[in-house]
């Protein structure tokens, strides 16, 4: 067996008087979709505000063997750890092309950026036929294709989404739940945090509940659908 790629142990974050995360722990395999769903406000984006860095925290966050105390949010991302925010971060008045290039902004491997630029347009067409247009005047959908494909240009071997389908039609859901199939075919591996269950089910070959800061249940998929309490609190409701 091999260690895990990303592995949270015993996380903590307060916010002021506030315990946002009670003590979350999971790992991650290389190459396995790993969701993390909970309601509204149970603490998943701090997860990964934590792991990127944006957020102080008590326990250990080890990225690689290496423990991410040590390493500075910019190097994280350099070792191939990559953050796609609920909110996209896109630059709103440069064009997808250039969006998409900011993504390469920290690699030094030319040559592949143009393979991975190719592949992002190929992965989304929708982007391809949009190149020179202004990431402010995309839809939402597609602002989101956008925010995946630059975090694709970043050349991640840890994917972190949070909430990539947050109100998006089901066709444009369609749309990137096939992009993520297909990288994770490709050997990505990609946290997903979702409160989307349905979505996240689909997906993740492991997942956890969040819910009020701590870990409810971890499982497989199978194990999640199969729970009684999961069924009706979380699934069918999208
Ligand atoms: N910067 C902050 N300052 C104070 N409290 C915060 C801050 N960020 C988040 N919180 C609080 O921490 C808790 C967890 O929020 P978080 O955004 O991590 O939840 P979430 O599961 O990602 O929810 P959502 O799905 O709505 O994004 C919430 O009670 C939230 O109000």
């Amino acid at each position: 067996m091999t260690d895990p790629i990303l592995e949270v142990e015993d996380l903590n974050v307060y916010y002021g008087k506030s315990h946002a995360l009670k003590g979350v722990s999971l790992s991650i395999d290389e190459g396995e979709i790993y969701g993390v769903i909970g309601p509204n406000g149970a603490g998943k984006t701090t997860m990964l505000n934590a792991i990127a860095g944006f957020v102080d925290y008590e326990g250990a966050i080890r990225y690689d063997g290496t423990d991410l105390a040590t390493v500075n949010p910019q190097q994280i991302v350099r070792d191939g750890l990559i953050y796609c925010t609920e909110d996209r971060d896109l630059f709103p008045f440069f064009s997808v092309h250039e969006n998409l290039l900011m993504g390469a902004q920290f690699r030094d491997d030319r040559g592949a950026v143009q393979d991975d630029l190719d592949m992002v347009y190929e992965l989304f067409p929708r982007l391809d036929e949009r190149r020179e247009q202004e990431a402010e005047t995309m839809s939402g959908g597609e602002q989101q294709m956008l925010a995946v494909g630059r975090a694709l240009m970043s050349d991640p071997d840890v994917l972190m989404l949070d909430e990539p389908t947050l109100g998006l039609a089901p066709v444009i859901i369609q749309d990137i739940s096939d992009a993520l199939e297909r990288l994770s075919d490709q050997g990505l591996t990609i946290l997903l945090a979702e409160q989307n269950s349905t979505f996240a089910l689909r997906h993740a070959e492991r997942l956890s509940l969040i819910e009020t800061g701590e870990i409810e249940l971890a499982g497989t998929s199978e194990e999640f659908h199969g729970n009684e309490y999961v069924r009706e609190a979380y699934v069918g409701v999208h």
